[in-house]
């Protein structure tokens, strides 16, 4: 083993990897066992503030992905791999009870036996033998957040072809055992992986509390889950050099995949007498793959898994289980469902692996030489370009990186996962298309790497700071044109208008920059699109931050997650380019309508208009018919950004109906926004419409707000009309509020007949001019023929014959009281008006009368003028 001194002369000349902890405790230094927590102070590295959410989703995956595994197991074993099948029996199940339930689960599990352990426990012994014992260089790791530049040994190849050679020796050669060894025992070998995998989470998270290797490099969250899950040590190692991460990622699993592959290949020479050539081709790329990582094994060490990720049972778990055993479902397909490709698609299927893993090798190569040389190299032929970083580690030390900028590295920030991505497809296609399960890694691989890119950017952001949001402008992709066009971002935020369920716009913008996955980009676009204030892009900043980061309201992340799952969708369905104009159009009304969410975050009424403003300069559109759309809509924010712009010209037209519209709805802000509005026409047109619909709408301030127009819009026959409604209605508030404000004696005369009482109540109401009482009084005592009544409220002074165009004097002929007639003509001749006499006169000379009425009528007015 290499002495501390020694470990600091190897070390690489690059800038980062010259670096050794220069205090005492050095990276080999143990440690003691202090349980003191060392995330004080500035680093960066595995989360530590996790949402419930999260720590939901380790639990979940903790939970279920070992039966995951075993289901795919069975659907295999029992079903030829069809992943349907197997639950039809439950399905199909009389009852479906808990205990059903319970035994279907049960009979899926495979048997566990000693074989199996032994097997299992005899290969992992093995590998650590050879791990631990086999010559290799020494390579070294990244500099740990704690600062550490830590020793591996690198001899995996040489273990590879150790073991390889002992299978095939002892199996094929000497006939030890079959070759089939592995695919003969494969179920009890995942009940033995997993009972290992759930032993080794457990003592890594117990050996992270009691005898952690590097302190300083722990981790810990609040939650057990958590740490159970992504693990607490970094670089848990046992002695010196047994480094449990690579020996796990980098043993096991990855050795075993070749071997299981070809056990599973001899299953099929054994059961179909011949190896299809898919198992050839599959064989191969997963050969390559593997033989690749050997190859590369120094590089390895500076990857994510090696230099980031700490260790729990994701990879304690993962290595054991589902890296030997869902890494080669393809193969174990092929056992299951023998397939023969033709030529061409052999050829097809074997150059998109050979490309992709062109483009993964070129790619990892390009960082690892870049780094190795200190940038001093070319990269496509031309000098590397690079971003020469610094960085602190949490003993406050300052050191150098690179980030490269050129070649692949500067197509996207993760091109390696492109060519990733392609070879696992390659191996997926292998086994043609007749069933799921083999094109499960596929998926597999796209979500592990989108989560990879997601927590590396995060880390990444804290270890580089700026440099890092300075790399991210250099270099704008993540994986590969996950930019949207320009247009189609426009045509997203306006779409996201006008299905009301995207809920808020800022919040689409939020969604959007997130989805192009450059929020900067994306803010500033939509800023100058919409000519908004740049306090409106902090905002938004702070919001993405707040979204993304873990202490986000769980609701307000389910809502972001729907966004962002319509926005897929709506992006897609925007590449038409027909789309747009109509979305401007729409977008306006259902931008308006919104406007109270847009409140929810802080727009101003001015940049509300102007996006409005904005949006009609590129599609004109109808503002007569938006006002009343938004008078329709009830929405009084949108309508005041609308009508408070004095450009649009909205005629009187729309603005009486808009007024309608919302006393049909009783929107009081709304109407006395409209009500609000000067109209440009000389004859404005009347408001008697909307009265008569707020008074439907038994809105008692619309209708004060109505009959307080500015403009006195509402005529008298206006307010009659309502009158007569309310009074129908019998709603007191309202009809007393209408007499209030006037109504004609005419009126009041025709309410009187359909309800006397309740007209008496009304005129009684305080605020109601008096005269109408005394009016409505009279004709009472007038229908009775009690003139001593009549005379005794004319003398009261509360009203005069005179009211209303002598309307007492025509209800009396109408009538035909002849007392009441002599009365008020007494009344004219006291006060020298002869009106009354002559609209007597009239009445008589125009119509017919009978003489019992007309002979002493007209005596007693020849009487009352000889006085
Ligand atoms: N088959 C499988 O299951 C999986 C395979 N893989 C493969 O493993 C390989 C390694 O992947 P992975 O570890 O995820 O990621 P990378 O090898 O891409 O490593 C990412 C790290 O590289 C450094 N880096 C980032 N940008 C630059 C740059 N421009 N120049 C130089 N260094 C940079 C950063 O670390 P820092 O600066 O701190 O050194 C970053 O954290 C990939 O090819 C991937 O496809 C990955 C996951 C699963
Ligand atoms: C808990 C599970 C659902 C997930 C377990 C995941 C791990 C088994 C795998 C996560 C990252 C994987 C790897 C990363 C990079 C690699 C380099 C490549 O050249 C060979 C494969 C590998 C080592 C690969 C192996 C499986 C993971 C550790």
């Amino acid at each position: 083993m290499p002495t501390k001194n020694e470990l600091r002369s190897r070390a690489p000349k690059s800038a980062d990897a010259d670096i050794l902890p220069s205090d005492a405790k050095g990276p080999l230094v143990k440690t003691t066992n202090a349980k003191e927590d060392h995330q004080k102070g500035k680093t960066w590295g595995r989360a530590r503030d996790v949402d419930a959410w999260t720590i939901f989703q380790c639990f979940i995956v903790m939970a279920f992905c070992p039966y995951l595994v075993i289901y795919f197991w069975h659907a295999c074993d029992a079903y030829k791999c069809d992943l349907v099948a197997p639950v039809m029996p439950l399905l199909n199940a009389k009852e479906l009870s808990l205990k059903v339930a319970g035994e279907w689960i049960m009979a899926t599990f495979p048997k566990p036996t000693t074989e199996g352990f032994a097997l299992f426990f005899g290969w992992l012994f093995f590998q650590a033998a050879l791990y631990a014992f086999l010559p290799g260089q020494i390579g070294y790791g990244q500099m740990t957040p704690a600062g550490f530049v830590l020793p591996y040994v690198v001899n995996g190849l040489l273990a590879w072809f150790v073991t390889h050679a002992l299978y095939f020796g002892a199996s094929l050669g000497l006939g030890l055992f079959s070759a089939t060894l592995v695919y003969d025992h494969w179920g009890a070998l995942l009940i033995a992986a997993n009972f290992y995998g759930y032993f080794l989470t457990g003592f890594s998270y117990v050996k992270a509390h009691l005898f952690p290797t590097h302190p300083a490099d722990r981790k810990f969250s609040s939650s057990a889950i958590y740490d159970m899950f992504f693990g607490i040590e970094f670089n848990p190692r046992l002695g010196k050099m047994f480094d449990f991460k690579l020996f796990h990622n980098g043993r096991p699993g990855i050795v075993a995949w070749t071997l299981i592959n070809a056990s599973f290949a001899y299953a099929q020479y054994v059961q179909i007498g011949y190896i299809t050539n898919s198992m050839v081709l599959v064989n191969i790329l997963h050969a390559i793959y593997v033989l690749d990582f050997f190859y590369n094994e120094d590089w390895y060490l500076r990857t994510i898994d090696i230099c980031h990720d700490h260790f729990g049972f994701y990879l304690a778990w993962g290595d054991s289980v589902w890296l030997p055993f869902m890494y080669t479902l393809q193969t174990h397909y092929l056992v299951r469902n023998p397939v023969d490709l033709s030529l061409p698609y052999f050829c097809a299927v074997a150059a998109l692996g050979l490309f992709g893993y062109y483009i993964f090798r070129t790619v990892n190569n390009q960082k690892n030489l870049v780094r190795k040389t200190n940038g001093d190299c070319k990269i496509w032929g031309k000098p590397a370009t690079f971003i020469r970083t610094k960085f602190i580690t949490s003993d406050g030390k300052t050191h150098e990186s690179l980030l490269l900028t050129s070649g692949f590295w500067g197509v996207s920030r993760h091109f390696n996962y492109v060519g990733d991505l392609a070879i696992s497809l390659a191996m997926c296609m292998t086994c043609g298309f007749g069933h799921l399960l083999p094109y499960f890694y596929i998926v597999y691989m796209y979500i592990l790497l989108i989560q990879r890119i997601g927590r590396d950017d995060e880390r990444c952001r804290g270890k580089y700071g700026d440099y890092w949001v300075q790399y991210g402008k250099v270099v704008k992709y993540k994986l590969i044109m996950d930019r949207l066009p320009a247009e189609v971002i426009q045509a997203i935020l306006i779409h996201a208008e006008i299905n009301k369920d995207l809920l808020q716009f800022n919040l689409v913008c939020r969604s959007f920059a997130a989805a192009v996955q450059d929020t900067t980009h994306a803010l500033e676009h939509i800023r100058r699109r919409f000519q908004l204030p740049r306090e409106w892009m902090k905002r938004c900043k702070q919001m993405n931050k707040m979204a993304v980061s873990p202490g986000l309201d769980p609701a307000d992340k389910r809502v972001w997650r729907q966004v962002w799952t319509r926005l897929a969708t709506l992006s897609k369905q925007l590449r038409e380019p027909d789309q747009l104009p109509f979305a401007y159009k729409t977008a306006l009304f259902v931008l308006a309508s919104q406007a109270d969410m847009l409140q929810l975050f802080q727009f101003s009424a001015d940049t509300t208009l102007r996006i409005v403003q904005s949006i009609n300069s590129a599609y004109p559109i109808d503002w007569d018919t938006a006002v009343i759309f938004l008078a329709t809509a009830y929405n009084s924010l949108a309508l005041d950004y609308v009508v408070s712009n004095h450009l649009l010209n909205i005629s009187d037209t729309a603005i009486v109906t808009a007024i309608e519209e919302a006393a049909v709805g009783g929107q009081m802000e709304a109407l006395s926004l409209l009500l609000s509005c000067s109209s440009s026409d000389p004859q404005p047109l009347s408001l008697d419409g909307a009265l008569n619909q707020a008074v439907l709408a038994f809105k008692l301030d619309c209708i004060e707000a109505i009959l307080n127009d500015r403009f006195k819009r509402v005529t008298c026959a206006g307010r009659d009309s309502a009158l007569e409604q309310s009074v129908v209605f019998s709603d007191l508030p309202m009809s007393t509020l209408l007499v209030q404000y006037g109504v004609s004696f005419d009126c009041l005369t025709s309410v009187l007949y359909i309800a006397p009482q309740f007209v008496h109540q009304m005129l009684e109401q305080p605020g109601v001019d008096p005269g109408y009482l005394s009016y409505v009084l009279l004709l009472e005592s007038m229908y009775k023929s009690d003139c001593n009544a009549s005379r005794q409220i004319l003398n009261e002074g509360g009203i005069t014959i005179m009211v209303n165009n002598y309307a007492p004097v025509r209800k009396a002929l109408e009538w035909r009281r002849t007392d009441h007639l002599l009365l008020f003509l007494e009344v004219a001749k006291r006060k020298s008006d002869t009106e009354p006499f002559k609209i007597v006169q009239k009445y008589l000379d125009q119509n017919e009368t009978p003489d019992r009425f007309r002979e002493p009528l007209l005596a007693g007015i020849e009487a009352i003028k000889s006085k």
